[in-house]
């Protein structure tokens, strides 16, 4: 493939920004690039900094150092500090608050300059694109909360700004309203070309959503990448358990191997004696019948079965979690398998491991 000569265009970036409260940094370090029409999804935990970083990028909390630049032009740093409205920012909050003596298309309208015609040109087609068309003369009591949520939208998006910054966007939405409006959310997003910075505590809405993840913990950024790679290669165990339930098997390195009742695994890099976690997320453990206690017939890629007994099972819907104590040493492991699957609590099965799906890290202690 050609290699493209220069750089993607950078819209938005932020360098080594950092706050502190009372002594405690809440933001430490944090640097990120967002380019024209890419989101990025901020995920981390409730309280990792995640907010307060989205409100220094829109000037509304200062820095105690660092940098940010939109489209090349510094907007914040050491004593330089614009206001939000010099900054060519679009904002949209969980608790969106649309003026309520104010109609849809005044809402929207509400951030705009210029002549009339062309402001209610926008606002028009703001509307249809949000599928709210003829909504302009209503007042915000008599939408619904998603249509409210995408009126919010229109009016973030109407000044036309370089970067959107969103923060839990979504979360006051009911479940069965958020997937459809995250879709077109992110629909217009893209049409308009904004670089997109996007607060979530939810992994489902980051992969979902975002083109780039930069997970966050503790104030800082622990990694960044596509969500393929973020969900499929973590940094460590934390950002592993942080998409989804994780079972943790532990061993020894010895010779580059580790030893486990799953067979030896590979633990290149880890040096003798040292202690090894080998992560798996539910859905690549694999579950064989007993037969007679014979076991399975385990192909060279599934590595040695392990017999375990059914603790308990759960129905979710989509898929049911088999919960096993394995016969070796009692240790725990969660099975997650499509459709139903519900055996008897006492049930002897036989579990395999997709090793191509394994992550193994130091031991943490
Ligand atoms: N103005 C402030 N004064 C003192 N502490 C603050 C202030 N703003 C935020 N904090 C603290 O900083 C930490 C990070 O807050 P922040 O809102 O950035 O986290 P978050 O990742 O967005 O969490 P959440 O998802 O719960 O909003 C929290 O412990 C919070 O209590």
């Amino acid at each position: 493939m050609p290699q493209p000569l220069t750089d993607p265009p950078v819209r938005l970036k932020v360098e080594h920004l950092t706050r502190a409260f009372g002594g405690s940094p809440v933001v430490n370090d944090v640097s990120l690039e967002v380019a024209p029409g890419q989101v990025t999804c901020l995920l981390g935990p409730s309280g990792c900094g995640k907010s307060t970083t989205l409100r220094m990028i829109a000037g509304v909390e200062r820095p105690d150092s660092g940098r940010i630049a939109i489209d090349g032009r510094i907007v914040c740093e050491g004593s330089l500090f614009l206001p939000p409205e010099a900054r060519s920012v679009g904002l949209m909050f969980q608790d969106f608050a649309l003026f309520p003596h104010l109609t849809v298309a005044q809402n929207v309208a509400f951030g705009l300059r210029g002549p009339r015609e062309e402001k209610m040109r926008r606002v028009d087609d703001l509307l249809e694109r949000v599928n709210l068309s003829g909504y302009g003369p209503k007042h915000p009591h008599q939408l619904s909360g998603g249509e409210q949520q995408r009126v919010a939208l229109a009016r973030a998006l109407a000044p036309r700004p370089r970067v959107m910054l969103m923060d839990e966007p979504f979360s006051g939405l009911d479940n069965r309203l958020r997937d459809g409006i995250r879709d077109t959310t992110l629909e217009i997003l893209k049409e308009e070309g904004a670089a997109v910075l996007l607060v979530t505590h939810e992994p489902d809405e980051a992969l979902r959503m975002g083109d780039e993840i930069a997970l966050m913990r503790a104030g800082r950024i622990v990694q960044r990448g596509s969500p393929y790679n973020v969900y499929n290669a973590p940094v460590d165990r934390a950002a592993a358990a942080f998409f989804s339930d994780v079972n943790v098997i532990r061993g020894v390195s010895r010779g580059a191997l580790t030893d486990t009742p799953f067979g030896e695994f590979l633990t290149p890099g880890h040096p003798d004696g040292a202690e090894v976690e080998i992560v798996i997320r539910p859905q690549h453990l694999k579950i064989d019948f007993d037969r007679g206690g014979r076991g399975p017939n385990p192909t060279p890629a599934d590595g040695a079965a392990a017999r375990g007994t059914v603790v308990r099972a759960r129905f979710l819907g989509r898929e049911s979690l088999v919960e096993f104590a394995m016969d070796g040493d009692g240790s725990r492991l969660t099975a997650s398998v499509p459709n139903v699957f519900l055996p008897r609590p006492g049930t002897a099965l036989w579990l395999m491991i997709r090793r191509d799906r394994c992550f193994v890290f130091a031991a943490r202690h």
